[in-house]
């Protein structure tokens, strides 16, 4: 796959200090379009499911389909982000800990996410496209781990909060983009593509309570959600998340 993504993707199997730190930095770029001719409302468009689901190539896609659109695009991702996020997604990724470990770094790396990156451009009136955000955390911490959701849920209004937009304010995306696959072919998929961090080495029956997690989610703010079959060719798999964007507006519908 062409494109910024895929190279920080890389990046964590490159050890490589500088390669990292340009990657970040690319992320946190805005791609450029033509002018549009008036402003308009920034979009938050976030991406979920179990590791393998298949969500990077789509994100590229719709990053595409946005600038051609005549869109600014913000293409960007959790845990990471902002120079601070990205170190602290490295010790997520790869040191042990417990799962109140992993939500509060989780969170705190979200906060200065939001603050550094997401929220000016929405401001901007950018489209911020977000690899996982705070739906990941409910999978995989609370659904995966067992931990406690309502105390996920006091984290997540908290950092989410922002009493310049109001009192109750508490940012969410305006749609998330659910990635679902069966767990044996996610395993089947990921087998071949790279070296496993320490959650995607995790066994299926985690995954399915992760899957579980998602579902769960899905069926709390359907509204949000749009899920998407995984288990299909990757050209079908673009055509579902394309039309879920174009149902909202947000892009023509494909001919
Ligand atoms: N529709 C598809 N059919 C078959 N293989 C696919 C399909 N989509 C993606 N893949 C392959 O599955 C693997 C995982 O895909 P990808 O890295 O896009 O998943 P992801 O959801 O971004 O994973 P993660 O969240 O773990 O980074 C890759 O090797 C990719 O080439
Ligand atoms: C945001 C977030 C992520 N995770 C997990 C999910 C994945 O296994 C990794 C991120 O890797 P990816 O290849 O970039 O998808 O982190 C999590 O456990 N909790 C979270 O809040």
């Amino acid at each position: 796959m062409s494109g910024r993504w895929p190279i920080q993707q890389q990046s964590n199997l490159l050890p490589n200090p500088a390669l990292k730190l340009r990657t970040i930095l690319r992320s946190m770029t805005p791609t450029h379009s033509a002018p549009s001719a008036s402003a308009q409302r920034g979009l938050f468009i976030t991406f979920e499911g179990i590791d393998g689901a298949g969500k990077s190539s789509h994100i590229q896609g719709l990053h595409d389909a946005f600038v051609a659109a005549g869109r600014t695009v913000v293409t960007t991702r959790e845990p990471g982000g902002t120079p601070l996020a990205e170190k602290l997604r490295t010790l997520f990724l790869h040191e042990p800990m417990d799962a109140l470990t992993e939500s509060l770094l989780v969170f705190a790396g979200r906060r200065d996410h939001l603050q550094q990156v997401i929220e000016p451009a929405l401001v901007r009136g950018d489209v911020v496209l977000c690899d996982r955000f705070t739906d990941a955390t409910f999978a995989y911490q609370g659904s995966g781990r067992g931990f406690d959701l309502g105390v996920l849920s006091n984290l997540e209004r908290m950092v989410q909060s922002d009493p310049s937009l109001g009192a109750d304010f508490v940012r969410q995306p305006d749609l998330t983009v659910w990635f679902d696959l069966p767990t044996e072919v996610a395993a089947e998929r990921l087998a071949h593509a790279r070296v496993p961090d320490r959650f995607e080495s995790q066994p299926q029956a985690f995954f399915a309570q992760v899957a579980a997690g998602y579902a769960a989610r899905a069926a709390a703010q359907p509204g949000r959600f749009a899920r998407i079959d995984s288990n299909q060719p990757r050209p079908d798999v673009w055509q579902a998340v394309r039309a879920a964007v174009a149902r909202r507006g947000w892009l023509a519908v494909e001919a």
